[in-house]
């Protein structure tokens, strides 16, 4: 008998590995978010990545941190995981899993928290000390959205493209 191959990708590296695949869309030359989001049976229905809405042109707004509000990204950029729920284009993530490579802000919390999903599984939380975070994880707490830390792995995955 032939058995299985035993070295096969978990769910947990599967789902984050595409929302890294995910970020590398962005062209934010700062930080790069992906966002893949799981049905309950681990099905991805919905993928995402930070970026200007459409329309918005990469040439014409500015990728920038700082300078004046109206000429730097923020009031711009869309985020990964808003992108990747407004992407979907089903009836329902009610009790989804959202795979994201950095810690959702306040915004996408609220958009998570009424899509329905019920699971945030996160990578870096590099922005865990600022307003917008820790407004999250007090809405998260309040109406129940787990949300737990991606355990690395440290598996190397090489693919040629
Ligand atoms: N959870 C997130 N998802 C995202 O898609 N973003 C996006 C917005 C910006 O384009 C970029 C953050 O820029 P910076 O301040 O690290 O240079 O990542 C940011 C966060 C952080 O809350
Ligand atoms: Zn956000």
């Amino acid at each position: 008998m032939t058995r299985k191959r035993e070295d096969y990708i978990s769910w947990d590296e599967y789902f984050m590995g595409v929302a890294i695949l995910s970020g590398m869309r962005s062209k934010d030359p700062n930080t790069q978010v992906g966002c893949c989001i799981v049905s309950r049976d681990n099905k991805i229905l919905s993928m995402g990545y930070n970026g200007f809405p459409i329309g918005c042109s990469d040439d014409e707004f500015s990728w920038s941190r700082d300078g004046e509000e109206l000429d730097n990204k923020y009031l711009f950029s869309t985020h990964s995981e808003l992108n990747a729920i407004l992407n979907y284009s089903g009836t329902s993530l009610q009790g989804a899993k959202l795979y994201v490579t950095l810690f959702p802000c306040n915004e996408c919390a609220k958009a998570i928290i009424q899509a329905g999903i019920s699971t945030v599984v996160y990578d870096s939380d590099k922005y865990a000390d600022t307003l917008s975070v820790l407004a999250s994880k007090k809405m998260f707490d309040a109406a129940g959205v787990k949300y737990i830390q991606y355990k690395r792995s440290g598996r190397q995955v090489t693919i040629t493209l």
